[in-house]
């Protein structure tokens, strides 16, 4: 099946799951990010944000591109700043998130890896947590390992988390007013999985 998609979205994409209602998010620029998640076995590695936008919320390692980096550099350099882990990162998925009256939006470009090397290390920016996605996580009281913590991330991450685990390309956009509390609350999003072309 194939939909119209949202503005600012492009590639041969098919509708996975789409929500909420109202015109889409007029915007004149994308500012370009980073968010990168090391997955091993039914493990991935999330950080908690000690300071600044998204603060308090568990998400991966990222942040601005900056002038001259590819996307994969910048990928990389934030994953080794934040957690202090070096991977060979390929990109998994795009994100359009867009705040109401920002007038610009962001493209955060998402990354994953399936090794690292270092240890994952506390900055000050980011703690970095493991996290099960196995079906039976947290039902084992002798569990070590909490499952993802989807109340404490991004409203939007619920739905394209379990594609980036599970090794599907997508992409997707996420339109949002800030709220009263300061908080991000969902209007209307839209993600497709990557058709590949072989
Ligand atoms: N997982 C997830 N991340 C999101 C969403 N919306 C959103 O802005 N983000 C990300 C984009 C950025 O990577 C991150 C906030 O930026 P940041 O705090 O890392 O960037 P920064 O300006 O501090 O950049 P830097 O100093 O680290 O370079 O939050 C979302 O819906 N889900």
């Amino acid at each position: 099946m194939t939909s119209i998609l949202p503005p600012g979205l492009e590639g041969n994409l098919v509708e996975y799951v789409q929500g909420g209602v109202g015109d889409w998010l007029p915007f004149n620029q994308k500012r370009f990010y980073t968010n990168a998640f090391i997955i091993q076995d039914d493990k991935i590695l999330l950080g908690m944000k000690k300071r600044g936008f998204g603060i308090n919320k568990y998400n991966g390692f990222g942040g601005k591109v900056e002038p001259g980096e590819t996307l994969t550099q910048a990928a990389m350099r934030e994953l080794k700043e934040e957690a202090g882990i070096d991977a060979p990162l390929e990109h998994a998925g795009s994100l359009l998130f867009m705040a109401k009256g920002a007038g610009w939006a962001f493209q955060i470009e998402i990354f994953s890896a399936h090794s690292y090397s270092g240890t994952p290390t506390e900055s000050d920016e980011m703690r970095p947590e493991w996290f099960s996605f196995a079906s039976s996580a947290g039902s084992d009281a002798d569990a070590i390992v909490p499952p993802i913590p989807y109340e404490t991330m991004w409203d939007g991450d619920v739905h394209w988390l379990p594609l980036l685990v599970r090794g599907q390309k997508f992409v997707g956009r996420i339109d949002s007013v800030t709220q009263d509390d300061g908080e991000f609350a969902m209007t209307r999003h839209w993600f497709g999985t990557v058709i590949s072309d072989n």
